[in-house]
């Protein structure tokens, strides 16, 4: 697959997709909080989304993490219309998403459920103010990080998102781990460093997850950043479903 930006639409994206074991992506995913997909972006794909990083027309904003205390380095959130990549990854991971989505409301209690495409899920966010799109392009250079966080922006929130590297580990930079940490109802956090190589995708809860227990299941809290890059340059692809306001 060579997709490019420009491309429309990126068909190879959804099959790559659709080709995916979900019944065991999903167990893995509801087990954890996070789940890996190897090489679902080939080099070339990736290497071609990080060049963008430079292509201002294709943005709505930029973040520089140090002015917020997020971190050290800085995103951009695309506009609309998003590059057909980016789009079809948001329309092809949402409906395969949206069923354990689904079934985590109805185990922690939560009276929301989610519409089956994304397309519908986008209408409720538009109709609720929620209009500016989220997926972004992450920049790290030697020494940054990006502290933990959950990527919430209203009251509209679907519960899992998608991160994919776009540079090769050991070969681009060294250091700049993708980290989860899990903080557990009166216990202390755990953290989970996620092995990606360039390609890679994290699929993982945004805010809270169920947690089977002895007596039904519990919520707990999960949070995302990246460990300070040692050295070299790292890109990353976020896709966030909820919109902002
Ligand atoms: O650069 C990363 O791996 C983290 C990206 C991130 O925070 C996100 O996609 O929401
Ligand atoms: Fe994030």
């Amino acid at each position: 697959m060579h997709a490019r930006l420009t491309d429309s639409p990126s068909p190879s994206i959804a099959s790559r997709i659709d080709a995916i074991d979900w019944p065991a992506l999903l167990s893995d995913l509801d087990a954890r909080g996070n789940t890996i997909i190897q090489g679902l972006l080939d080099p070339a794909s990736c290497r071609d989304i990080a060049a963008q990083y430079a292509n201002e027309s294709l943005y709505r904003s930029r973040v520089v993490m140090a002015r917020h205390h997020f971190g050290l380095g800085e995103y951009k959130y695309f506009r609309y219309p998003l590059p057909a990549p980016v789009q079809a990854l948001r329309s092809a991971f949402y409906p395969r998403l949206a069923p354990l989505a689904n079934q985590w409301n109805v185990r922690m209690g939560i009276d929301v459920q989610y519409p089956a495409t994304h397309e519908a899920f986008l209408a409720r966010c538009h109709d609720a103010g929620q209009t500016r799109p989220t997926p972004l392009l992450l920049r790290y250079g030697a020494g940054d990080y990006n502290c933990l966080h959950q990527d919430l922006y209203g009251e509209h929130v679907f519960p899992l998102q998608v991160a994919i590297l776009l540079s090769e580990p050991s070969v681009d930079f060294t250091g700049g781990e993708f980290v989860l940490t899990e903080q557990r109802p009166r216990m202390q956090s755990r953290v989970e460093v996620v092995p990606l190589r360039q390609g890679d995708a994290v699929i993982f809860a945004v805010n809270q997850r169920p947690v089977a227990g002895t007596r039904g299941s519990y919520r707990v809290t999960m949070r995302h950043g990246v460990s300070r890059l040692r050295s070299g340059q790292r890109h990353t692809l976020g896709v966030i479903f909820h919109d902002a306001h």
